[in-house]
């Protein structure tokens, strides 16, 4: 069994966390911190987890996570690492759901986070977790980063695209929304009923944090640089991102192919029959991306369309794939999730 601490238990990543490794058959849950709820008992928070999760909540300074095999920060930016060297000096497998050991240029992280990293010496070593680029790397990992919710659904979409070098690279448009809980648990205005519900906005369309993590990915792909257009949206739903994708091909190929030849051997990518819609709600608490991809009237421009649940494939979910790479698992260990509909 893996010894697992989590910190930022009390957060919209860290219940997820908790439902998933609840019912992995490796998994031992040994600490769960609050800062602000610690002695809670867990299932008091979460009475989904009654019966499931027996543990209370602890500090981060009780929690004892250098005796744990694996700890995942599901924690805001800045934290893991600050507990980064610490953890892996001690033989600790770290998995950050932050944006801590994403962006390889660590001046260019300290620009779109605003802080000074506390760790630039271990942003070298960490695997960037988005298995269906980086499987083999994310075996033999210590500090692993888990990808941003939009940055998997956008490179999943158009990974098989950029990878074989048939579109044109420098006008890569990503046109993304995501429900309410893309935000996290703490109180915000903009995350109000009453301001969410019954509305619709884009953000951040001058510059999203994220933009420089999708870059690094897809240009990773292409092996030069690409021109990216990235334009987030807040949906009045409380789970999933929708990302619709368009890029201009250069080469005249059978794209349906292209895709279905790709993720073929991918468990958590299910590429839809030609003309499909796929729909946020089809992926709901599950780990799967469901993608379709469109040449409206036959014309050169694609149209990918790739759906994920935010808190799952965009978090949770992908930590634990992650993990049961890192300890040479079934990676669809604990993730075998039907999608919940309606
Ligand atoms: N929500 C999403 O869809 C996605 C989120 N992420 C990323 O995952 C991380 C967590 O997100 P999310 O769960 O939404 O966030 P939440 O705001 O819902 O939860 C944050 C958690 O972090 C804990 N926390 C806050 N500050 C500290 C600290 N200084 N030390 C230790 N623990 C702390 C809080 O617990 P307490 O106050 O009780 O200690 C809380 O449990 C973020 O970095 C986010 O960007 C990534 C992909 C998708
Ligand atoms: C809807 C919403 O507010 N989404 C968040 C992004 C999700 C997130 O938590 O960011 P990471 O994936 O980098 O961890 C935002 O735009 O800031």
């Amino acid at each position: 069994m893996i010894k697992i601490g989590v910190v930022g238990g009390t957060g919209y990543t860290g219940v997820e966390l908790l439902r998933l490794l609840a019912r992995h058959p490796e998994a031992n849950l040994v600490a769960i911190t609050s800062r602000g709820d610690a002695g809670m008992p867990v299932c008091d928070m979460f009475p989904s987890l009654r019966g499931r999760v027996d543990l209370r909540f602890v500090t981060p300074q009780d929690a004892a996570l250098d005796r744990c095999d694996v700890v995942f920060f599901a924690t805001p930016n800045g934290i893991a690492m600050q507990q980064a060297r610490e953890l892996v000096d001690a033989g600790v497998r770290l998995i950050d759901l932050a944006a801590d050991f994403r962006i390889r240029d660590v001046a260019e992280w300290e620009k779109w986070y605003g802080m000074k990293h506390a760790s630039p010496e271990l942003v070298a070593e960490a695997v960037y977790g988005l298995p269906e680029r980086n499987r083999e790397r994310i075996r033999s990992a210590r500090i692993l980063a888990n990808p941003g919710c939009y940055p998997t659904a956008v490179q999943l979409g158009f990974l098989p695209l950029v990878e074989s070098g048939v579109v044109d690279l420098s006008h890569l448009i990503a046109d993304v929304k995501s429900g309410v809980s893309g935000a996290g648990r703490k109180a915000e205005v903009h995350t109000l009923f009453a301001e969410a519900a019954d509305n619709f906005k884009a953000y951040a369309v001058a510059g999203h944090r994220h933009l420089p993590e999708i870059r690094q990915g897809l240009e990773a792909m292409a092996g030069q640089g690409v021109g990216l257009t990235f334009v987030p949206h807040l949906t009045p739903m409380i789970r999933g991102i929708h990302a619709t994708l368009y890029a201009r091909l250069s080469t005249d190929v059978n794209v349906q192919k292209l895709f279905e030849e790709r993720y073929q051997d991918e468990l958590f990518v299910d590429v839809l029959p030609t003309g499909s819609h796929p729909e946020t709600r089809s992926v709901r608490a599950s780990n799967l991306c469901r993608v379709a991809v469109h040449r409206p009237h036959g014309s050169d421009v694609v149209v990918v369309l790739s759906v994920i649940d935010n808190l799952v494939k965009g978090a949770a979910g992908q930590a634990v794939q992650c993990m049961n790479i890192m300890f040479e698992l079934d990676e669809s260990l604990g993730l075998d999730i039907v999608p919940v509909s309606p």
